[in-house]
């Protein structure tokens, strides 16, 4: 199967104009508190502008149930993502409000964690850094040697680039690469590093293709 991207922390409609241009898989919409977190209204409007077949994740950390589900109900994302500390029952209660799927995020701090994180009602995993003070974005990279081999389909983040990320997608067998950092400039999305970014995961799948 071809690997998925996703390009985290849209925030203006010229990153929407790029993510049109250039199809990820996914982009992010962050929530949280974070120098990339935009309003709901803004999340709407540029939602709005989305190409149809991208899919929008918007980014909660520790945000209340009802609050990350009314904005998915309200048809401006149409993932979950959860970055901070949710845990099970958390979830589960978010799961009685709405059916859009679930990514929960896990900052990675040992084997036995993410195993532990496979068992929640999730849909998606996501691996990503740990960094103290600091829940997601940070463009640091972990030691991908923790990740076990894991059922349930997986994002890998943290540090990915274009230069790193088709051996970083072959060695964790990850579904989907995720990017934040390494895709912009002096804080705001770059169109030529997005378009690099997709393009590394694309031609990953060619050249598996071909061997
Ligand atoms: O990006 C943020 O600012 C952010 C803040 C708080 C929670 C999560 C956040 N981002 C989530 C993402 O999905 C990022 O793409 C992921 O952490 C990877 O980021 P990077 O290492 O910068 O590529």
């Amino acid at each position: 199967m071809s690997s998925k991207v996703k390009i985290c922390g849209l925030r203006r409609p010229e990153d929407i104009e790029t993510a049109n241009l250039y199809r990820p898989d996914f982009i992010g919409f962050v929530f949280a508190n974070s120098s990339r977190r935009i309003t709901e209204e803004q999340a709407e409007c540029l939602r709005a502008g989305l190409a149809d077949g991208i899919l929008a994740a918007g980014v909660f950390v520790n945000a209340p149930v009802r609050e990350a589900a009314r904005i998915a109900e309200k048809g401006i994302i149409d993932i979950i993502q959860l970055h901070g500390d949710e845990d099970e029952a958390y979830i589960r209660s978010l799961k009685t409000f709405t059916k859009k799927p679930v990514i929960k995020a896990v900052r990675v701090q040992s084997r036995e964690q993410i195993l532990e994180a496979e068992k929640l009602p999730c849909e998606y995993l996501l691996l990503d850094t740990y960094t103290k003070g600091q829940y997601g974005g940070s463009g640091k990279g972990f030691d991908l040697s923790l990740i076990p081999r894991l059922a349930r389909p997986f994002f890998l983040a943290g540090g990915l680039s274009a230069e790193n990320v088709q051996s970083a997608l072959e060695s964790s067998g990850a579904f989907a690469a995720d990017v934040s950092s390494a895709v912009e400039t002096e804080g705001y999305k770059d169109r030529d590093k997005v378009r690099e970014f997709i393009r590394a995961v694309r031609e990953q799948d060619s050249d598996t293709k071909n061997h």
